[in-house]
């Protein structure tokens, strides 16, 4: 089932994808991604408790709910701190709007005998402001060393797993808020031929009807907008009907 965005009503509590292949499918016209990442995943979006806790998964329900409320409290803290660091004081009800929109995802990546053929997860950056990432001990995500090292030179660095450690990653709105200053983490998972593997983000993002831009405070002083204004809902159902092209779901709100 894909997920649709296009208006509030059609917005979905839970979906759970699966999807195992490999390059040569699109050669072969069967589908529109370069590769069908390998991997299943359950997607929770949370709007309230009551609603978590009648519509997601019995198996985890309980669990994902403390994990989504407990770190939601930190992201406010990070983006407060992270929005602060450009002179920027936004009060709860701007904060609130713009992580007000938070989905928990379980992935599993089953081992792959041909790890070569496929992918995880293609390189993306996420789409929100900040996403926080729960990985078990297997290890296999990677993030782009510079966004200006030229294609044939790109380095990618391993993410080492760190037990009881949370990854947190920059997304794409923080970008376009801080006029760039922030850069999204452009970011990929390899499978393995050996084991199996489990992670859990939270993507926190803006409420769809949030217009996002560079924030005024910045354009105030006289700095050029590297983005355009755009409602965030859009920006989102441009990023969800291309597949993961590195950093290219920006080009959207680029000027
Ligand atoms: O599994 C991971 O470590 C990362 C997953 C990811 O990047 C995503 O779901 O956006
Ligand atoms: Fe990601």
């Amino acid at each position: 089932m894909a997920p649709s965005f296009n208006d509030e009503s059609s917005l979905f509590n839970f979906v759970v994808k699966d999807g195992y292949g490999v390059k040569g499918l699109v050669d072969s016209g069967l589908t529109e991604e370069k590769a069908l990442e390998w991997k299943d995943y359950v997607s929770m979006r949370y709007t309230n408790d009551a609603d978590a806790l009648e519509f997601w998964p019995n198996e985890c329900k309980e669990v994902a709910l403390e994990y989504i409320k407990t770190s939601t409290k930190m992201v406010k803290k990070l983006l407060q701190a992270l929005i602060g660091n450009l002179g920027v004081i936004l009060d709860d009800s701007r904060l609130d709007a713009l992580m007000g929109f938070r989905m928990v995802n379980m992935n599993f990546y089953p081992a792959c005998l041909n790890p070569e053929l496929t992918v995880g997860v293609g390189r993306h950056s996420d789409m929100g402001t900040l996403t926080v990432l729960l990985q078990d001990g297997i290890g296999g995500l990677y993030v782009k060393k510079s966004e200006n090292t030229s294609l044939g030179n790109e380095e990618w660095i391993e993410i080492p797993p760190v037990h009881g450690a949370l990854v947190i990653n920059i997304g794409d709105t923080l970008q376009i808020l801080s006029n760039g200053r922030y850069k999204s983490a452009e970011h990929r998972v390899l499978t393995t031929s050996v084991e199996s593997r489990v992670s859990v983000p939270i993507f926190n993002s803006p409420l769809p009807r949030v217009n996002i831009g560079p924030l005024p405070e910045l354009l105030a002083r006289d700095e050029v907008a590297r983005y355009r204004e755009v409602v965030f809902e859009e920006y989102m159902n441009n990023f969800f009907s291309n597949s993961h092209d590195g950093k290219k779901s920006l080009d959207f709100a680029s000027t």
